[in-house]
């Protein structure tokens, strides 16, 4: 985030210094005619200082620019175009990384998997834009409902991650609890007036000691097969495989 911010800064700054090129140039061209560098700079100070000034400002607001552009490219590069959510190249990157941390600093994390019940007969029965627009609906409650430190992407066509750091499974499991039971209550209008909800079947999987990403992931997922198994809009743990609703 502070990366994505600074990089305009960086940029103009950047530039700013690479304007000053412009009088130094000059001033070493003259040199080079023999005229002594403290003459030229007292007799031509304005111009100098116009030069100065007039090209840091140009170059640091051409810095800004680039810089600006650089961090919504690089934004757009980890968010799923659908949904605004993350993608799931970042999502393999930062699981990676709160993995390591979770081991290098013992502190605990959890990971949740979702995946919307009966998905594909909204695009059977009411068309494809449709399944867009709950996809949209369901990941804005679901974020709505997490904290600015934990993670949510998209990470299939409506499957769901979320990571959690810090959080241990009792957290965890409330969190799942919740955004399933917001989940449940959105209702999304059709362009031609029909109301549609949706149920999610979430699988939740905590750090165990000694684990690596692949094997949290895989646990989660098998709770979420598991919470499907059992009859949709549930909860499962993978550790002991509680079913709660
Ligand atoms: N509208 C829309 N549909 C998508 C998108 N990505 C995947 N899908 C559809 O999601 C559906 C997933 O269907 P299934 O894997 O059978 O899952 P489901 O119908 O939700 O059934 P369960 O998961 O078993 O409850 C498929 O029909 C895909 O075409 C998308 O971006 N937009």
């Amino acid at each position: 985030m502070f990366n994505q911010l600074s990089k305009p800064f960086i940029r103009a700054f950047q530039g700013a210094v690479l304007a000053t090129g412009a009088p130094l140039g000059w001033l070493l061209i003259r040199y080079l005619q023999d005229i002594e560098i403290w003459t030229e700079l007292v007799e031509y100070t304005g111009v100098y200082l116009y030069m100065l000034v007039g090209t840091t400002v140009a170059f640091a607001c051409f810095g800004w620019y680039v810089g600006h552009n650089e961090s919504l490219s690089d934004e757009l590069a980890i968010r799923d175009h659908l949904t605004g959510l993350y993608n799931v190249r970042y999502f393999q990157n930062r699981l990676v990384e709160e993995v390591n941390s979770s081991k290098r600093h013992q502190i605990p994390l959890s990971l949740i998997i979702y995946d919307i019940d009966h998905f594909k007969q909204i695009n059977d029965h009411y068309g494809h834009p449709a399944g867009d627009k709950v996809l949209i609906a369901i990941s804005e409650i679901a974020q709505k409902n997490l904290r600015s430190s934990e993670v949510i992407a998209r990470v299939g066509g409506e499957e769901f991650a979320v990571l959690l750091p810090f959080c241990t499974e009792e957290h965890a499991i409330q969190t799942a609890e919740r955004i399933r039971e917001a989940v449940s209550k959105v209702i999304v209008t059709t362009d031609n007036q029909t109301q549609i909800s949706r149920t999610i079947s979430l699988g939740v999987a905590s750090l165990q000691q000694g684990e690596n990403c692949d094997s949290l992931y895989r646990r989660a997922d098998t709770a979420l097969y598991e919470a499907k198994n059992s009859g949709r809009d549930k909860v499962a743990v993978s550790s002991d495989s509680k079913i709660s609703n």
